[in-house]
């Protein structure tokens, strides 16, 4: 007879936002997976730790979610992390602190939809065979940061493929009669950001030859659609000690 395994103790924080809410479901749902601390804005964050969790999942908001997972893996809670906003030098701080702390594990993902993280790696693909490429991603208007953690992911690994190829800057003649025309620039691929109402999370990458279009598309009707990958990575943060960013990690792509 098999032992029967213990379920992971998981805290949720932003545990009344709309990511967090669906988070706390997903995990009660979970028979291997048992919720025994859910936090919003003004919790304490030694309740966390206090609660016995191992696991803490942070869907908050981009100006507090760095000090969340330093107070967390100083309190030696793995951690998963969907919240957008982070750049590099965030994360080297994360992965500095974690070098002084070797068996915990966080995972920084911006997108967690199965999906969406095989488009990027679709986009990054493709991108070394086409002259030009861009991203568009749309959301509902209640988003606070533009562009998407996601069309930022996406564009840095178009990017970094086109260098990779040897591929030079992309064909643009433009001269902005209206500053923003372009969208933004991240490496050199730009990224238009849509709000509309009804929305929820959809990217498109747009890519382009002489007499030829690939459009790559990933639409998110739900939040449903995250959860998968949320529980993916509260399974397996522990047994990835050290800062992972980005699910493809954690899959066999
Ligand atoms: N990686 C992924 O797959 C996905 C990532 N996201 C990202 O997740 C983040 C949250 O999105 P969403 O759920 O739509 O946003 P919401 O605004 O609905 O939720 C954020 C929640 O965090 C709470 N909060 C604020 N500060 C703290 C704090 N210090 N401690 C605990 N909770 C706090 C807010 O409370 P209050 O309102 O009271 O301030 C709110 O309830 C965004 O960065 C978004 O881009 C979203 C979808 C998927
Ligand atoms: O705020 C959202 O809704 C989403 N945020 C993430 C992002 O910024 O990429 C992931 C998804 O696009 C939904």
């Amino acid at each position: 007879m098999h032992p029967v395994s213990e379920p992971i103790r998981v805290a949720v924080l932003g545990a009344a936002g709309r990511m967090g809410a669906t988070v706390v479901r997903a995990v009660e749902g979970a028979p291997d997976l048992e919720l025994v601390a859910a936090l919003d804005a003004g919790g304490d964050l030694t309740a966390v730790a206090a609660a016995g969790a191992q696991v803490a999942v942070d869907f908050t908001v981009p100006a507090v979610t760095e000090g969340n997972v330093h107070a967390l893996v100083d309190a030696g809670v793995h951690v998963v992390v969907g919240t957008t906003g982070w750049d590099e030098a965030a994360l080297d701080r994360v992965r500095d602190h974690l070098a002084d702390r070797p068996g915990v594990g966080v995972l920084v993902a911006p997108n967690f939809a199965l999906g969406a993280v095989l488009a990027m790696a679709f986009a990054a693909r493709a991108a070394r065979w086409f002259e030009s490429a861009e991203v568009v991603e749309l959301h509902h208007p209640d988003k606070v940061d533009a562009p998407s953690g996601t069309a930022r992911h996406t564009a840095a690994a178009v990017a970094a493929a086109r260098a990779a190829a040897g591929l030079g800057p992309m064909p643009d003649a433009t001269t902005q009669s209206l500053d923003g025309a372009r969208g933004a620039d991240v490496d050199g691929v730009r990224v238009h950001a849509v709000r509309l109402r009804g929305l929820v999370a959809h990217e498109e990458i747009l890519l382009g030859n002489p007499g030829e279009q690939l459009t790559i598309r990933h639409d998110s009707f739900d939040r449903v659609s995250f959860m998968p990958g949320v529980l993916l990575g509260v399974r397996e943060v522990g047994r990835h000690p050290g800062l992972t960013v980005g699910l493809e990690h954690l899959l066999d792509l």
